[in-house]
């Protein structure tokens, strides 16, 4: 299943060997993608990468000339540039060595979902888009307490707004587009961790025991 490769027209060669395997964690801002992404890989093969972490790495790395974008675009809620997320996703995917990645928080707008067709597509396998939904109001109450610790410049109330009409405006849309080819698997996030987990883990094990070919290397850690 590779849907970003079928998308990607001239792109869409087939390459020798094993390509990375890869599964979109998409949701509103706190809905629990980096809490749920954390879960599944102390169980599985999976490599958690966290767009927003990298870009906040590349930030704070000194000497970036990156930096101050990636920082204004934080902080207002927008999206970087694709060039930039892309770029740093596929180093981690390179650096890391592995197979399966859940990619956390990507694509979050068509440009982002462009850019990776353009320059992931044909590297890489799509399994499927994992949709954590909570509501707004206990999204953002659980923000703003995690606010008060996380250090995040984008973890208050007026940066939050903005957020969410990111989410609202430009990744919405990007859900709806996986859905409309029944490639989006959605959870209940509003209920307690352990039991969003366990929903999570039920999805994954379908959609590996419908695949096949992965399910001893993935879910056996
Ligand atoms: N099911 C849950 N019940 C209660 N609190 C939760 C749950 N899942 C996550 N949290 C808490 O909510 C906060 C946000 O979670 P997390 O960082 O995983 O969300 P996120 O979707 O990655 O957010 P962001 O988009 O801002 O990175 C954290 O403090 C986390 O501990
Ligand atoms: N694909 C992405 C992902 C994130 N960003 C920026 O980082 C902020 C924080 O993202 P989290 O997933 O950690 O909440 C986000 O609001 C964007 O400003 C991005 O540009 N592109
Ligand atoms: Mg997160």
């Amino acid at each position: 299943m590779s849907d970003t490769t079928k998308m990607s027209g001239d792109k869409a060669e087939v390459e020798d060997g094993m390509k990375p395997n890869v599964v979109f964690v998409l949701g509103a801002p706190g809905s629990g993608k980096g809490t749920q992404c954390s879960l599944i890989t102390s169980k599985t093969n999976f490599v958690h990468l966290s767009a927003g972490d990298l870009l906040r790495q590349e930030c704070a790395t000194s000497g970036s000339q990156y930096g101050d974008l990636i920082a204004s675009y934080i902080k207002d809620g927008k999206i970087v540039p694709v060039e930039i997320t892309c770029s740093l996703l596929e180093k981690a995917m390179k650096m890391s060595g592995k197979e399966y990645f859940l990619i956390d928080g990507f694509p979050r707008n068509f440009d982002n979902l462009q850019g990776w067709i353009n320059q992931m597509g044909h590297k890489t396998d799509f399994l499927f888009l994992l949709f954590l939904q909570a509501p707004e109001d206990i999204c953002v109450e659980r923000i703003l307490s995690r606010g008060a610790t996380s250090g995040r410049i984008d973890d208050n109330a007026d940066s939050l707004k903005k957020r969410f009409q990111t989410y609202l405006h430009d990744t919405l849309p990007i859900v709806k587009f996986y859905e409309d080819k029944g490639l989006v698997r959605s959870v209940d996030s509003t209920r307690p961790m352990q039991s969003v987990h366990e929903d999570v883990m039920a999805v994954l094990r379908e959609v590996v025991s419908k695949d096949g070919l992965f399910e001893n290397d993935l879910l056996a850690h």
